[in-house]
């Protein structure tokens, strides 16, 4: 079986081609427009990036971008004196601390600062706690976009056995709870998992979010099933031969073999243009509907979970 590529830069694009019909209505008919804020603390070259594209593709969709960039050593009074200030201005409806934090700066209590209707990670612990009871809440952005990907791709997506290799609060957890919001039988596989080969060959749905690149080889996966790769990985690729400097080039890979794991799966997420298009968009749809809800309007749809 050659796997169907799930094609994640194709459907960001659509649902930020949503979020911008939606913001567009919300100026027209309301005279609001959305706000995300930013914070990046350090300078760390990839966070960068990242941070550049999602303030490239908020004002694509027409929302206000608010981005903070702080020394690496700010302390962590002026942090949560930022987030307060964040947290009182109603222009700002989404608050995104980049994580990881330096050293110094307590990662909990900076998240759990966050006003949790402004948590559009949906990191803060009344959020968590709320997803995990079936209440309304944000929802983390890497997530979501799996289960966008994976609703399309299935429709219902229950009885299905799923397995999520990585138990963080940032994928894995927030996974699992969102799969068994949609009736799949979930189990979490982590490090310490005993056979964690036999545990993922029985998997209609296999979601990789470790950050070991390449750990899961093809044979594991069983025929026809859904594979979501959420790791993004970059391994030295000496056959691409060396940069200017002379140091030797990079790829990007998954946490999964793609090239043996597609030729069982029934589909797959490639890496990249998988599952990391799909998070800044949900990112973008998180803002919208704390935006909404904050204006007690009613939830953008098709965008939430
Ligand atoms: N508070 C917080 N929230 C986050 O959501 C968050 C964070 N901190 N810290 C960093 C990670 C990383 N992250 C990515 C999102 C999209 C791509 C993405 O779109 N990647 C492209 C490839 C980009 C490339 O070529 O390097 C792709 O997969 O196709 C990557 C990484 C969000 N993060």
């Amino acid at each position: 079986m050659v796997a169907q590529v799930i094609d994640g830069k194709a459907f960001a694009a659509k649902v930020r081609a949503q979020v911008a019909d939606q913001v567009a209505k919300l100026k027209e008919e309301n005279g609001i427009t959305p706000g995300l804020a930013v914070v990046l603390v350090g300078e760390d070259p990839a966070s960068q990036v990242y941070v550049r594209s999602k303030g490239k593709m908020t004002v694509e969709v027409g929302m206000n971008s608010y981005e903070h960039k702080l020394d690496v050593d700010t302390s962590e009074a002026d942090l949560l004196a930022l987030i307060d200030k964040l947290n009182n201005d109603p222009a700002v409806h989404g608050i995104l601390v980049q994580l990881p934090l330096p050293k110094h700066l307590d990662e909990d209590l900076v998240i759990n600062s966050i006003d949790p209707a402004k948590d559009v990670d949906g990191f803060h612990i009344s959020n968590v706690g709320l997803l995990g009871t079936g209440q309304k809440s944000m929802v983390p952005c890497t997530p979501l976009g799996c289960l966008m990907m994976l609703r399309e791709h299935h429709g219902s997506l229950s009885g299905m056995d799923a397995v999520v290799i990585g138990r963080s609060n940032i994928v894995g957890k927030p996974m699992a709870q969102l799969l068994l919001g949609d009736s799949c039988t979930v189990t979490i596989a982590h490090s310490r998992t005993k056979d964690l080969p036999d545990v993922v060959r029985r998997a209609d749905i296999v979601v990789a979010a470790v950050g070991r690149p390449e750990m899961v080889p093809g044979e594991w996966i069983k025929e026809g099933a859904t594979v979501i790769d959420v790791g993004i990985n970059r391994i030295d690729a000496p056959e691409k031969g060396t940069n200017e400097d002379g140091s030797v080039k990079t790829r990007l890979v998954g946490d999964v073999h793609y090239a043996s794991a597609s030729t069982r799966a029934g589909a797959i997420t490639p890496v990249p243009g998988g599952v990391g298009p799909m998070t800044i968009a949900c990112l973008l749809a998180n803002t919208l509907t704390a935006c909404s809800r904050a204006n007690d309007l009613p939830e953008p749809e098709g965008l939430t979970a």
